[in-house]
C-alpha cells in the first residue's frame, strides 16, 4: 500500500477555497459559544468604528461651522466613550480567539499524534520522521495563528468594509460608486492570484518538512557519519535542501506580499477620486465639508481593512496549505484493517502462509507465492542469504504488514480477524534492532505488559527468575534499576537485545520470533539464551532467524529463504549445502 504522503498529495483532489474554509471552521465548531462572543465583540467594534466618521462629519457641519462648542464637546465625549468601548471589544475578541487557537492547536496535535500511533509500519517506512514532526509542530501552528489572530480580524475587517461601503453609497451614490470602483480590480486580482499564493505556501511547508527530515536523518546517523567521515556529504545534502527551503520561502514571501503595495496604491487612488469628485460636488453646492470629511474617513475605513485583508488572506492560504498536510495524515486509514469474518480452517496448524505474495510499496514483489505451516511447540529456523526475505516473512507472521495476495492464518483463523492487542499477546517479536525507551531496564521490560505493571522490584525479580531469565538480569549492574538513556545508547547492542528478549519472553507468547536476536551477544550469553529458549513452555512455538547456523542446531524444521521464496531445507546439513551452493538474491 502506498503511504508516501508526498506522492499522495500529488494525486489528491484539489479542494476549493470555500470547501477548505468550511473544513477549517468545522475544526472549531464546538467552540460555538466563545465564537459567538468573539463575533459579537468584533461586530460591536466595527459598528463603533463606523459610527465615528458620521458623528465627526455631523459635528463639523452642525457645531463647528456654527461655533457651538458645547455641541463639539458633547460629541467629543461621546466619541471618546465609543473608542473606549471599541478598545475593550477589540481586547476581548483577541483574548477569546487566542484561547480558541491554543485549544485547537492542543486538540489537533493530540489527534495527529494519536493517528500516528495507529498507523501501520508501512507508513513509517515510506515517510521521513522529520517531515512528520514538521507536520505535528509547524503546520498545526499555522492553523493556530490563523484562528487566534486572523479569523476574527478577517470577519471584523469584512464587516467594517461592508459597513463603510454601505455608508459610502448611502451618503452619495455616485461618489460612493466612484470610490469603490478600484476595489473591484483588487477583488479580481485576489481571485486570480489566490491559487498561486496557496501553491507557493504549500511548497514552502513541504520543503520545511524536507529540511527537518534531513536534520533528523543526519542526527540519527551521526555515529556513522563521523566514523565514515561523511560530514561533507551530509553538509552538501543539507545545503541542497536548505537552499530549496530558502528559495521556496522567498517564493512564498513574494507571493504573500505581492498584494500589499497594490492595495496601498488602489487605496490612494480611491482617496484621490473622493477628494477631487467631492470638492467638485461642494463647489456646485451638492455636498458639505463635514460630509466630505466623513466620506474620506469611510473610504479609509473601506480600504485600510482591504489592505489588511491581503495579509490575512495570506495567513488563510498558509493555514489551508498546513491543513491539507495535516488532513492527509488524519484521513489515512488507521492501522491494518480488522476484518469481521475471515476463513477458518482447523487444519491450518498454529500458523500458515497460503500462497502469500508481498511487496512493500507496490513496485517490487518481495515474497512470491510463499506457503508453509508452523505447528505448536516446535522450533523453526529461517536461514538464507542477506536480503532473501527472512525479516519480511517474520514481519508478516506478526502482521506488521498485510500480504498483497494470499492468506496468513493464525490458530486456524485469518490473521486479519485478530485485534492488534490479541495479536500482540499471541506473538512476541524480537527485532533485529530492538528499540528501547528512556527509563530503566524495568520500564523497558514492562513495556506493553499490563500483567506485571504494579509489581515491586522484588516481585518482578521473582517472576523473572521463575521464567529462567534471572541469569540475564544479573548481567545488568543495577538489575532492574539500571538506567537506559534515550533510544538505549547508554547500553550495548547485545544488552539491548537481552532486554528485548526478556520483554518478549515475559509476555509468554504462543509464537516467539527472534530475528538475529543473538547476533550481538557473546558465546556464553548466547548459550544462556539457548537454554532459556529450550526451557520455554512446551506450547511455545519458536521462529529463529539466524545467520550463524550453530544457533539453530535444535530446530525441528529449517526453512531456506531466498529471493522471496521459502522452501523446506531439510536437515541442518542440507541448509548448509543450500547456503554453500551460493544461492544469492536475484
Ligand atoms: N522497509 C522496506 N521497504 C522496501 N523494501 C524493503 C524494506 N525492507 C526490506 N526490503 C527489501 O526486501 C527484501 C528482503 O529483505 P529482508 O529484510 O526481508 O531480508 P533478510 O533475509 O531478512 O535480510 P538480512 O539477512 O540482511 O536481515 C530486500 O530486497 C530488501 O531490500
Amino acid at each position: 500500500m502506498n503511504y508516501d504522503l508526498n506522492q499522495l498529495s500529488k494525486t489528491a483532489p484539489k479542494t476549493s477555497t470555500w470547501a477548505g474554509l468550511k473544513k477549517l471552521i468545522q475544526l472549531i465548531s464546538h467552540e460555538r459559544r466563545t465564537l459567538l462572543f468573539a463575533l459579537f465583540a468584533i461586530l460591536t467594534n466595527s459598528t463603533l468604528n463606523l459610527l465615528g466618521p458620521l458623528i465627526i462629519g455631523r459635528t463639523i457641519d452642525k457645531y463647528v461651522q456654527h461655533k457651538d462648542f458645547n455641541g463639539v464637546i458633547h460629541n467629543a465625549i461621546l466619541l471618546l466613550c465609543m473608542y473606549i468601548v471599541a478598545l475593550f471589544t477589540s481586547y476581548k475578541q483577541t483574548t477569546l480567539m487566542g484561547g480558541v487557537g491554543q485549544r485547537m492547536l492542543f486538540t489537533l496535535r493530540n489527534s495527529i499524534f494519536n493517528k500516528l500511533q495507529q498507523l501501520p509500519v508501512g507508513f513509517f517506512n515510506q515517510n521521513k520522521a522529520g517531515d512528520l514532526i514538521s507536520r505535528v509542530n509547524n503546520d498545526t501552528d499555522k492553523l493556530n495563528q490563523f484562528f487566534s489572530q486572523s479569523l476574527m480580524q478577517f470577519i471584523g475587517n469584512i464587516s467594517t468594509m461592508i459597513g463603510a461601503g454601505i455608508f459610502l453609497l448611502l451618503i452619495k451614490v455616485e461618489l460612493g460608486a466612484a470610490a469603490l470602483s478600484p476595489a473591484l480590480i483588487i477583488l479580481f486580482l485576489t481571485i486570480i492570484l489566490s491559487p498561486w499564493i496557496k501553491r507557493k505556501n504549500a511548497a514552502n511547508l513541504k520543503s520545511t518538512g524536507g529540511l527537518s527530515g534531513e536534520i533528523q536523518e543526519s542526527l540519527n546517523n551521526f555515529k556513522v557519519i563521523i566514523a565514515f567521515n561523511r560530514r561533507d556529504y551530509f553538509r552538501k545534502r543539507f545545503d541542497t535542501v536548505n537552499k530549496e527551503n530558502y528559495q521556496t520561502a522567498i517564493g512564498a514571501g513574494l507571493a504573500n506580499n505581492v498584494f500589499v503595495p497594490v492595495y496601498g496604491l488602489f487605496a490612494s487612488i480611491a482617496q484621490l477620486i473622493v477628494l477631487s469628485f467631492g470638492i467638485y460636488l461642494i463647489s456646485v453646492g451638492q455636498f458639505s465639508i463635514g460630509l466630505l470629511v466623513s466620506y474620506l474617513s469611510y473610504a479609509t475605513n473601506f480600504y485600510n481593512p482591504l489592505r489588511q485583508l491581503a495579509a490575512l488572506w495570506t495567513n488563510f492560504q498558509l493555514a489551508m496549505a498546513g491543513w491539507d498536510r495535516i488532513a492527509q495524515i488524519l484521513q489515512l486509514e488507521s492501522d491494518l484493517p480488522l476484518i469481521e469474518q475471515g476463513i477458518t480452517d482447523t487444519n491450518a496448524g498454529l500458523l500458515e502462509f497460503r500462497h502469500v505474495h508481498f511487496s512493500y510499496d507496490d513496485s517490487k514483489e518481495i515474497l512470491h507465492n510463499v506457503c508453509f505451516k508452523l505447528e505448536q511447540g516446535k522450533t523453526y529456523a529461517l536461514v538464507g542469504p542477506t536480503g532473501g526475505g527472512k525479516t519480511t516473512t517474520a514481519s508478516l507472521i506478526a502482521r506488521l504488514y498485510d500480504a498483497s495476495k494470499g492468506l496468513v492464518l493464525l490458530d486456524g483463523k485469518d490473521i486479519r480477524t485478530y485485534t492488534a492487542e490479541e495479536r500482540s499477546l499471541k506473538i512476541g517479536f524480537i527485532l533485529q534492532e530492538p528499540f528501547l525507551f528512556s527509563g530503566t531496564v524495568k520500564d523497558n521490560i514492562l513495556y506493553g505488559n499490563d500483567l506485571y505493571k504494579n509489581h515491586t522490584n522484588e516481585q518482578l525479580e521473582k517472576v523473572i527468575t521463575d521464567a529462567n531469565l534471572g541469569s540475564l538480569l544479573a548481567i545488568f549492574e543495577n538489575g532492574l534499576d539500571t538506567p537506559v538513556l534515550s533510544s538505549g545508547d547508554s547500553i550495548s547492542l547485545g544488552q539491548k537485545q537481552l532486554i528485548a528478549f526478556m520483554r518478549a519472553v515475559l509476555r509468554n507468547p504462543q509464537i516467539l520470533i527472534l530475528d538475529e536476536a543473538t547476533a550481538n551477544i557473546d558465546t556464553i550469553t548466547e548459550k544462556l539464551l539457548s537454554d532459556i529458549l529450550n526451557k520455554l513452555p512446551e506450547t511455545t512455538t519458536r521462529v529463529i532467524i539466524a545467520h550463524r547456523l550453530n544457533t539453530i542446531e535444535n530446530a525441528d524444521e529449517i526453512f531456506f529463504v531466498n529471493s522471496g521464496e521459502v522452501i523446506r531445507a531439510g536437515s541442518l546439513n542440507d541448509a548448509m549445502d543450500l547456503l554453500l551452493q551460493g544461492k544469492r538474491v536475484s
